[in-house]
């Protein structure tokens, strides 16, 4: 991959979208993650006003310190960048003591992982909405188009996609070319929703390159019958993921009322 012109082709690409959008900037949620660190890094070049929110829900200290550290050093460079801490964890605190108290706890919690990720959606939509900004999405390839591993409505309730056409690794590449601190290099993977330190991997079964791997022999039409061992495994955890999360990939499904029932 061509780092320079990719970043080039991005910083454009988004420049001439909010120019014709009519709007004024950008808001981005910056997590401590890779994803939101190259995000932020790429609408910052372009010029235009950007408000990184960094928004804690029981999050963990290391994973605050990273995300602030990663603003600052983008404030130092960029002079359209600002800073926004909005402290959610009490709001989701609240939320969870106005719903109504259920048995089954392994689904509550999935839903309320999926709250945590909505009420940042909320949150940067108040600030879009507030400042006529675009909300920049942080999904990659792998987690939009090839494991549907996000909240649908929650970080995956965007306004426009500026890295979903590059995999985890190219994500790395661009990360390391744009001068991204070497914590957030570091840091693995994690969607940092379950008050835990489980990684993207543990929770999905396979790495990142692993699923580029899968996604790539999917695409191609390789079938299960293919492949055995490791590879039979992870082709698995990849198609049974794509398949189950369509419903985030495709428009949602209208009901269209034949035309002769209007009449
Ligand atoms: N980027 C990240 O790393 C990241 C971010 C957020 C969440 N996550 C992870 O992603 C996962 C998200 O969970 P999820 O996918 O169960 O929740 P989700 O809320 O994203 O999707 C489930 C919802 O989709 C709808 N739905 C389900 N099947 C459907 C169908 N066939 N057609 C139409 N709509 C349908 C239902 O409303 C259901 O509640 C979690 O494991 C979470 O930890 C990862
Ligand atoms: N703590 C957070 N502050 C701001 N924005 C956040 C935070 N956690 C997540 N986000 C945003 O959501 C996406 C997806 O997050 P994952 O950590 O991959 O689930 C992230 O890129 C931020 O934009
Ligand atoms: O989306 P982010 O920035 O939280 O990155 P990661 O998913 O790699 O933690």
């Amino acid at each position: 991959m061509d780092v320079q012109k990719v970043e080039a082709h991005i910083v454009g690409w988004l420049k001439d979208y909010i120019q014709k959008s009519g709007t004024k900037g950008f808001v981005v949620g910056v997590s401590g993650g890779i994803d939101s660190a190259i995000t932020s890094a790429l609408v910052a070049r372009t010029g235009f006003p950007v408000l990184c929110v960094e928004m804690p829900i029981h999050q963990s200290p290391e994973q605050v310190n990273r995300a602030i550290s990663h603003i600052k050093d983008l404030e130092e460079k960029y002079f359209n960048v600002s800073f926004q801490s909005v402290n959610l964890t009490g709001v989701f605190d609240n939320f969870i003591k106005a719903m109504p108290v259920v048995n089954d706890s392994e689904q509550r919690n999935l839903s309320l992982v999926n709250s945590r990720a909505r009420l940042r959606m909320t949150t940067l939509y108040y600030f879009a909405g507030l400042y006529s900004y675009l909300v920049a999405g942080t999904g990659n390839k792998v987690e939009d188009f090839g494991v549907g591993f996000y909240t649908k409505y929650g970080d995956g309730g965007v306004d426009l996609s500026p890295i979903a056409d590059l995999t985890k690794t190219e994500v790395y590449k661009l990360a390391r070319h744009l001068g991204v601190r070497s914590d957030i290099l570091q840091a693995p993977p994690t969607d940092g929703l379950w008050g835990d330190d489980r990684t993207d991997e543990d929770q999905i079964g396979a790495s990142y390159p692993e699923l580029e791997w899968a996604m790539e022999k999917y695409t191609e039409g390789k079938v299960v019958g293919d492949f055995e061992g490791r590879k039979l495994e992870v082709f698995q955890i990849y198609s049974n993921l794509h398949r189950a999360n369509q419903h985030k990939m495709l428009p949602i499904p209208v009901c269209i009322i034949p035309p002769d029932y209007k009449n």
